[in-house]
């Protein structure tokens, strides 16, 4: 979706709130990977994150994605104050909210495309073996790989992994897809097939966040933001 800037007071338009925000690692808890990181993301806004290597970007996403915790600051999840939350806590959130995009697709290669994509529904114990099946492939739906169901991934292309990767964080109904580098192992064509699936997306209203070395993928996006050095430069 194009959103369009209303009024800048509007701030609960906002599914992502973050305040002067700082990262550090256990490692090495005296430095700071992120510095001072002040980010607003609009509901069913599409947001690209750029920057060198080792800027901080995917320890942004991570953040972003509750995959780790803040060290200073605040960070507002769908009004959802999550600054000082716990592991199961993040964990809750992130199921509920988030689906996440890597690089290398982080799927079970030795799997079918319908066991890969019900894992995130296996948590949830309430859920049925029909409610199971039909949200599969409801999202399988999404991406155009329901005929591949019973294939086993590691038989796919590149960019249909992509694509089931891509079906299984839908299958929980994310509000906002999290992508750390979605096309950097893909070929051009694939790589053009993935964007159009997130505009689509985005057009039904997810709010899309993604990392990317790419300035042209970059360019699809309402809006681009940059690291360096763990600031935010633009
Ligand atoms: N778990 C960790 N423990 C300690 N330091 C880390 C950890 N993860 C990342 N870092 C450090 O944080 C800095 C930023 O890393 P990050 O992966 O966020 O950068 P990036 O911009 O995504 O880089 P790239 O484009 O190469 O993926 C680097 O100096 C990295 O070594």
């Amino acid at each position: 979706m194009k959103y369009t800037l209303k009024n800048a007071n509007e701030d609960n338009d906002n599914i992502i709130e973050i305040r002067n925000v700082w990262k550090s690692y256990k490692e090495e808890v005296d430095k700071f990977i992120l510095k001072d990181i002040n980010l607003s993301i609009k509901k069913g806004e599409m947001l690209a994150i750029i920057g060198e290597s080792g800027s901080g970007k995917t320890t942004l996403l991570n953040l972003l994605g509750c995959l780790s915790s803040i060290t200073k600051g605040v960070y507002m999840l769908n009004t959802h104050n999550i600054s000082l939350a716990k592991e199961k806590q993040l964990l809750e959130i992130r199921n509920r909210y988030i689906g996440f995009i890597m690089q290398e697709f982080g799927l079970l290669e030795e799997l079918s495309v319908y066991e890969n994509v019900k894992i995130p529904l296996l948590f949830n114990d309430q859920i049925s073996f029909n409610e199971m099946n039909s949200k599969v492939d409801t999202a399988l739906k999404n991406v155009s790989m329901v005929e591949k169901s019973s294939h086993k991934v590691k038989f796919l292309s590149g960019g249909q992994k992509q694509r089931v990767a891509i079906a299984r964080a839908l299958v929980i109904k994310p509000r906002i897809i999290l992508a750390d580098e979605p096309t950097g192992s893909l070929d051009k064509e694939s790589s053009n097939d993935i964007i159009s699936l997130f505009e689509k997306l985005n057009e039904k209203g997810i709010t899309i966040v993604l990392v990317t070395h790419s300035l042209e993928i970059a360019k699809t996006c309402d809006r681009i933001i940059k690291l360096s050095d763990g600031k935010i430069v633009v």
